[in-house]
C-alpha cells in the first residue's frame, strides 16, 4: 500500500492503463477485463486489476491534471513496478482536420508550466511517447474505421483557458490537441526507465463548439481502450 493506492503489494499488473476519470476505469474494466477486481479505492480513485486476452493489466484513474496523474504514477512505477503506462484521455481538438470521436495519439507534449518549468527550468525538454508502443497502438487502430492523428499535443495546467493566445500559436504549429496530463506521464516514464503512452478520444473541439456530455467521455470510447490493450501486448 501506498499513501494513495491501497492496492496490496502483487495486486497491481505492470501494464496499466490510466484514464483520468476513475469510472472510466470501472467502465473500461467491467466492458473490457476478464474476472476485473476493485484493487484501489483510496479517495474514490478506482484501480481494477484483471486480464485481456490472458494479459494481467490494471486500470487506475488518474484524475485531472499533471499534479493528480503525477502521484499515481509514481507510486504505480516506484512502489509497485508498473513498466508500461498508457493514458486513456479525452482530448479538446485542435485543427479541422481532427474531428469529434476521433482517435490521437501523442507522440510529444507541449506545455507552459509542469512539468517543464518546474524541473527543467531554463530547458525547453520535449516529453515524448515511447516508440514501440506508438508503433503497435497505430497499427492496432488500422482496419477499425477509427478517425486516426499522430502527432504533438498540447498538455495544459488549466482546463479553463485564459491564454487564447498560445491556442492559436499551437494551432498555428499543427498542435493536434489540448489535454491535460501526457507531458507527466511521458517524463516521469523517461526518468524511470519504463514505457509510456498517450492515446486519447476526441470529446470536443475548441475551433466548432461540438462538445460530447460527460456520460459518453465516461462510457464510449472503447475503440481507445482496445487500442490501448492491444498496443500493450503487442
Ligand atoms: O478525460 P480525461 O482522461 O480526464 O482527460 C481530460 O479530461 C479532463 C478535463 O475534462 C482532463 O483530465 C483532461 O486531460
Ligand atoms: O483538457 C481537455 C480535455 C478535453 N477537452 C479540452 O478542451 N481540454
Amino acid at each position: 500500500m501506498t499513501i494513495h493506492i491501497g492496492a496490496a503489494p502483487g495486486q497491481i499488473a505492470e501494464t496499466v492503463l490510466m484514464p483520468g476519470d476513475p469510472y472510466r476505469a470501472r467502465w473500461a474494466a467491467d466492458n473490457f477485463l476478464d474476472g476485473a477486481e476493485l484493487v484501489n479505492e483510496v479517495r474514490g480513485m478506482l484501480g481494477f486489476t484483471g486480464t485481456y486476452k490472458g494479459n494481467r493489466v490494471t486500470i487506475q484513474g488518474s484524475g485531472m491534471g499533471m499534479p493528480s496523474l503525477s502521484i499515481y504514477a509514481n507510486e504505480l512505477i516506484r512502489d509497485y513496478g508498473a513498466k508500461t503506462l498508457i493514458r486513456v484521455g479525452s482530448i479538446g481538438g485542435m485543427q479541422p482536420q481532427v474531428k469529434v470521436r476521433d482517435v490521437i495519439i501523442a507522440m510529444t507534449c507541449t506545455t507552459v508550466g509542469t512539468p517543464s518549468n518546474t524541473i527543467f527550468r531554463e530547458l525547453n525538454y520535449s516529453p515524448c511517447a515511447d516508440y514501440g508502443l506508438l508503433e503497435a497502438a497505430v497499427a492496432a487502430t488500422r482496419n477499425r474505421g477509427v478517425g486516426l492523428h499522430v502527432g504533438g499535443i498540447y498538455s495544459s495546467d488549466t482546463f479553463y483557458d485564459e491564454r487564447p493566445d498560445l491556442t492559436e500559436q499551437m494551432t498555428r504549429h499543427g498542435i493536434l490537441g489540448v489535454e491535460m496530463e501526457a507531458a507527466e506521464l511521458y517524463t516521469l516514464a523517461a526518468r524511470h526507465g519504463v514505457r509510456a503512452l498517450g492515446i486519447m478520444t476526441v470529446s470536443d473541439h475548441l475551433q466548432t463548439g461540438e462538445a460530447l456530455p460527460s456520460d459518453q467521455r465516461e462510457k464510449t470510447f472503447g475503440d481507445m481502450i482496445e487500442i490501448a490493450l492491444e498496443a500493450a501486448f503487442a
